[in-house]
């Protein structure tokens, strides 16, 4: 009987990652998930062939370097060291800035993408954004990306009186109208997968100027991240028929998908895409998600059981090679 393969996973008491349709697919195909326990010293748990996870306080980091240390052959999906860029919004988006993509979708069409304009800031005094040619309104983001509920507390500021409001340091991210959809793109190893969720609605020229201060700055949180099944209608554009939106071009998706496991060495993440109401073709980046809610996600059970696979049949590669080796 082929060896079972023995895959720990460590998350935070938030995540609802492992469902049973998961367990019951992999364990099927040969995939024991087993859950950590974060109490416990990692040494004395296992053997894992594998171990998935998403936490980033010092003491599991260090109970992952020491795991490593002793099991060698063990995959960590993924390296908190590889993590870390995605923690900050600035270098999270430098990794797209930097990517090297062709836009041809075919004979006739194009496409580019890029980043809205960003600029940190540490305080919110009269000259916070002078000299930066950011233009309002801005989306006012925490530079720290740590999953913290914190993280995700947004604000939409439509003029300068609205920064008062503001804890810093914080990223001010010109906001791109694009129709009220956004387009989540998972990725789970060389699988890619575009869904449409909804998003904030355009911001007209009107509406911007009769902002008064009460109004200068709108706080929201997690806005997208629920399928339109879970969706209840806060700060959405509830008139958006999501449906109706066009996706983006499958090879540009892909290409950046490609790039961004190129740079960042991840294996599972998302991104963030709009396409900027303004210029048809043209998407913008706006967010990168270490290991989402693939629960959420058309196949989320076949799709990861298939990659958790993947990882078996390299580790099975490496063994041999390691074995090999030793015979020469
Ligand atoms: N530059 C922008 N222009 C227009 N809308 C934006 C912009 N940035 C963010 N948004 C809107 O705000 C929402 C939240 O932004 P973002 O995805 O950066 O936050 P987050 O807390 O990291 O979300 P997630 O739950 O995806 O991690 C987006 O889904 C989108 O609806
Ligand atoms: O709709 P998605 O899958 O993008 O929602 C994700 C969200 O993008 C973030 O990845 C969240 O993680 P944190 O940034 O660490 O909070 C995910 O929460 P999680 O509890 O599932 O990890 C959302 O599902
Ligand atoms: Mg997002
Ligand atoms: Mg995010």
């Amino acid at each position: 009987m082929a060896k079972r393969f023995k895959l720990g996973y460590a998350f935070t008491q938030k995540k609802n990652f492992i469902q049973d349709s998961l367990l019951n697919e992999s364990k099927q195909r040969g995939i024991d998930l087993i859950k950590i326990d974060t109490e416990t010293p990692l040494i004395e748990q296992g053997p894992f062939d594998c171990i998935l996870q998403k936490l980033s306080t010092e003491s599991w980091i260090k109970q992952l370097e020491e795991y490593s240390l002793q099991n060698p052959n063990v995959l960590i999906i993924d390296s908190p060291s590889k993590i870390e860029i995605l923690h900050d919004r600035i270098s999270m988006l430098q990794v797209v800035e930097d990517l090297k993509i062709d836009g041809q979708v075919n004979e006739t069409e194009t496409a580019t993408f890029g980043i809205p304009k960003q600029i940190v800031i540490n305080d919110v005094g009269p000259l916070a954004v002078e000299g930066s040619k950011l233009k309002f309104p801005v989306i006012a983001k925490p530079l720290v990306a740590d999953g913290s509920a914190l993280s995700h507390k947004m604000s939409l500021v439509y003029n300068h009186n609205g920064l008062n409001k503001l804890d810093t340091p914080v990223v001010l991210q010109e906001f791109v109208n694009h129709g009220g959809v956004i387009f989540k793109v998972y990725v789970v190893g060389d699988y890619v997968k575009c869904v449409k969720r909804k998003s904030l609605p355009d911001i007209s020229e009107e509406e911007l100027d009769g902002k008064d201060l009460e109004e200068s700055c709108v706080t929201f949180s997690q806005i997208s991240n629920k399928t339109s099944q879970e969706r209840s209608g806060v700060m959405c554009n509830e008139a958006t028929h999501i449906e109706d939106a066009v996706m983006p071009p499958d090879s540009l998706v892909t290409d950046i998908a490609r790039g961004l496991r190129q740079a960042m060495g991840l294996h599972l993440f998302n991104f963030d895409v709009i396409r900027d109401s303004k210029i048809g073709n043209h998407y913008v980046v706006i967010d990168i998600n270490y290991f989402p809610g693939y629960e959420k996600m058309p196949c989320y059970e076949s799709v990861l059981t298939d990659f958790f696979c993947d990882l078996r049949q390299r580790k099975q590669n490496l063994l041999s090679e390691d074995m090999k080796k030793e015979e020469e």
